[in-house]
């Protein structure tokens, strides 16, 4: 039987546009919201971070690729102050990421997507964020991410 030659590389896969990134958790106490993902088995990435221009502080575990991020609220007018005080702890968004977001932005705002800050954000491990409001987002809070290069 002959041999078939299969051509393998070890080249990294170009990043696609729009994969899921994390989905964000809210809750009073990272430990306490961390509780049921160390129980699952999953173990945090790295340290917890803070990230001061969001109020928050953010404890996240790789689940397979794609991260769940636990934030909680580092000052009272943090956003996730607000989003336990009004709907308590869980899910809070979900977060896409994009090659280009200021091309994205750029795109999504000439078909009058309602962006909540007017320029990118930093986020968590050097990225770059913006968020969608969730009216538009058929009520779910949409976050779309660029990674640095
Ligand atoms: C860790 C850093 C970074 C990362 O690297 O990933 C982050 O993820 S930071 C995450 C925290 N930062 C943010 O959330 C910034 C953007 N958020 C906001 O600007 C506000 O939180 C908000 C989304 C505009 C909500 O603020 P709020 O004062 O509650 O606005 P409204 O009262 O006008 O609410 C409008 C409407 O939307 C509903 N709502 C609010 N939050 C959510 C949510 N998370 N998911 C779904 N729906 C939400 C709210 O209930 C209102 O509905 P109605 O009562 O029906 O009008
Ligand atoms: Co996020």
């Amino acid at each position: 039987m002959g041999m078939t030659a299969h051509a393998h590389t070890n080249a990294t896969p170009e990043p696609l546009n729009f994969p899921l990134d994390h989905v964000a958790i809210a809750t009073p106490d990272l430990d306490t919201g961390s509780a049921p993902y160390r129980a699952i088995g999953l173990t945090p990435e790295g340290p917890d971070e803070d990230v001061d221009t969001q109020g928050v502080r953010v404890r996240a575990f790789m689940a397979g690729g794609t991260l769940i991020e636990l934030l909680a609220p580092t000052r009272d007018d943090s956003p996730i102050a607000a989003h336990l005080a009004r709907r308590g702890p869980g899910l809070h968004h979900i977060a896409l990421r994009v090659l280009d977001l200021d091309a994205e932005m750029a795109r999504l705002r000439a078909q009058g997507a309602p962006f909540l800050n007017d320029e990118p954000r930093p986020g968590r491990a050097g990225t770059r964020v913006a968020f969608l409001h969730p009216k538009w987002g058929a009520g779910t809070l949409i976050e779309l991410v660029e990674h640095p290069a």
